[in-house]
């Protein structure tokens, strides 16, 4: 029931609480938090902050959602700052809080969601950071019916050591090195003290700089909103931006369904291919697309990886790093390019309130005489996607791998079984990894791990060791962005449901082909029967709290490791 005159139309959900009669508390406690008259007739703006002080990525969000809020203010709009969580994996990578990161996502969607939803904001601006931070924000932001724009914390500068550039993948692999004997004392901790100069998301194609740039080209962050590093005085004038760019999708009701279409999806995936982003894309552009009811599969995402060649020379197994990106005219210029070449779609809604191509309209071109961080098409990197759908009767309904080419396109070894991620390292300082091996990490999926971990400790410290070309490694966990060499994950069914991986014994012949696309284990259908009637389910390791009821809910990672759907 309106009992005010409503002098706006565009509260269309805060209303609710400062227009209706029957919520007097409400609008008393509007009033307790500090808004005037004037403020009760006008849209409110929730701007959900992941900003904590114990993570670099994270560390100065809380500070820019005070530039977001400025801009909200200065629009005529109400802007209501909180804080949802956040999981550092650069922190938990190679140990049990890894667990965490992947069901963080979901608790960062839930949590956006329930705020905006129970506190009635007209529209949600997310402020993020740390890998799961972007997804959770897109995927509470495509389930709630209202504007929203993501503004990414941006991307650390590189650290500096005897010369070198440094960042956290240098950490990581130090340690290989250190069971290698490749690195003397001073220099390891040489290392780690010089690898994270400050704030900002992991510095290479990393996840966060993946998600943020494909994000980007879904339309759903203003432009250039991943390629200005986080200490970039650029990114706090984008902050500053937000306020009017609502007002726009405010004005005429457009919301991130209306952004997340097929065609945007595929946007995103072909900018995640020409950059050489992270395999946890999949996963979470599995997750969005279901969050708007569209079907996305992983023979889609194939499909972009057949069409899209690798075009970046960006970290993990390039030369540069993001912060690097700007200089060269950002994601936007790669997108024009690509958009001139017909692999990105122009009519695509944005939160500019402009098409993909209107927004591309002023940007300069990508010029191939004075970079050499993105190859054109005739000379790339690679002439289709690093990222591979396999399929075979070691992954029969799915597996992503990583494969640039550069350790070749096939691998044919011996199977080294590892029942956690701990073993590779143990067996590493053993000498135990020997050339021709396929590592097989298993017990790492969603429901078993539980949390379906990233490897980036073994696989980093396998690279450390010098074997990133001589050994294979496969698991039904995930990888950090920061892994590269001949991996193979999301190996579907996970071993907990008893998938093949879970029947796999040390010795066994393993065939990874990216050629044909397929995951062969090499023993006869009559094995692989006999083995299985001799599998037991294991019990959860968790029956209460987070991971207790993820392992109850979540679905497996061929179809996004989701928890909300039955
Ligand atoms: C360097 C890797 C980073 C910590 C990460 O977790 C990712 O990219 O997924
Ligand atoms: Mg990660």
């Amino acid at each position: 029931m309106i009992a005010e005159p409503q002098t706006t139309k565009l509260n269309r959900f805060s209303r609710t609480l400062t227009q209706e009669i029957s919520n007097p508390a409400a609008k008393a406690m509007l009033y307790g938090v500090g808004l005037s008259e004037d403020d009760m007739q006008k849209p409110q703006i929730g701007i959900a902050s992941t900003g904590y002080e114990g993570n670099t990525c994270n560390m100065h969000l809380n500070g820019l959602s005070v530039y977001v809020k400025q801009g909200i203010q200065a629009s005529g709009l109400v802007g209501l700052i909180f804080n949802t969580i956040g999981v550092s994996d650069g922190m938990t990578n190679g140990n049990d809080g890894m667990r965490y990161s992947l069901p963080s996502r979901d608790l960062i969607a839930d949590s956006i969601e329930s705020v905006v939803a129970a506190q009635w904001y007209d529209g949600v601006v997310t402020v993020v950071g740390c890998d799961k931070n972007m997804p959770g924000a897109i995927m509470a932001m495509a389930r709630l019916d209202r504007p929203g724009i993501m503004v990414y914390g941006g991307t650390i500068r590189s650290g500096h050591y005897k010369g070198q550039k440094l960042d956290i993948v240098s950490a990581f692999e130090a340690l290989g090195k250190k069971y290698a004997n490749n690195i003397s004392d001073e220099d390891y901790e040489g290392v780690i003290k010089n690898s994270i100069p400050g704030a900002g998301a992991c510095g290479g194609m990393y996840t966060a700089n993946t998600m943020a740039s494909s994000i980007e080209a879904m339309g759903l962050s203003l432009p250039f909103s991943s390629s200005y590093p986080a200490t970039h005085e650029g990114k706090q004038e984008e902050c500053k931006k937000i306020g009017a760019a609502m007002r726009v999708l405010l004005e005429r009701n457009i919301i991130p369904k209306d952004l997340i279409t097929r065609k945007s999806l595929e946007n995103a995936f072909t900018i995640v291919m020409a950059l050489g982003g992270s395999t946890n894309a999949v996963l979470h552009y599995l997750a969005i697309a279901r969050a708007v009811d569209i079907q996305l599969t992983l023979d889609d995402i194939q499909a972009i990886s057949d069409r899209v060649p690798f075009l970046a020379d960006l970290k993990p197994s390039g030369k540069y790093y993001m912060e690097d990106m700007l200089a060269i005219g950002g994601v936007p210029a790669v997108m024009k390019y690509l958009y001139e070449q017909g692999m990105i779609h122009g009519d695509c809604m944005t939160v500019t309130g402009k098409t993909v191509a209107e927004n591309l309209a002023d940007i300069p071109s990508l010029n191939f005489e004075t970079q050499q961080i993105v190859r054109p098409i005739s000379n790339p990197i690679k002439k289709t996607g690093h990222i591979q759908v396999l399929r075979g009767n070691l992954a029969p309904t799915g597996s992503v791998a990583k494969i640039t080419g550069k350790e070749g396109l096939q691998f044919d070894g011996t199977a080294k079984v590892c029942e956690h991620e701990g073993e590779v390292i143990d067996a590493l300082q053993k000498g135990e990894i020997l050339p021709g091996q396929v590592v097989v990490i298993r017990n790492a999926g969603p429901k078993g791990g539980p949390g379906m971990s990233e490897m980036l400790k073994p696989t980093s410290a396998i690279m450390g060791a010098g074997l990133g070309d001589k050994v294979a490694l496969i698991t039904d966990g995930r990888f950090s962005g920061g892994t590269h060499g001949f991996v193979v994950g999301h190996v579907t069914p996970e071993s907990f449901e008893g998938g093949p991986i879970a029947l796999v014994h040390n010795g066994d012949r393993i065939t990874i082909d990216a050629t044909t696309r397929e995951l062969t284990l090499h023993i006869s259908d009559e094995e692989m029967a006999q083995r299985r009637s001799e599998w037991k389910r294991p019990a959860p390791s968790f029956t209460k709290g987070v991971l207790g009821k993820y392992i109850r809910n979540v679905k497996s990672a061929s179809e996004g490791c989701v928890t909300d759907e039955a």
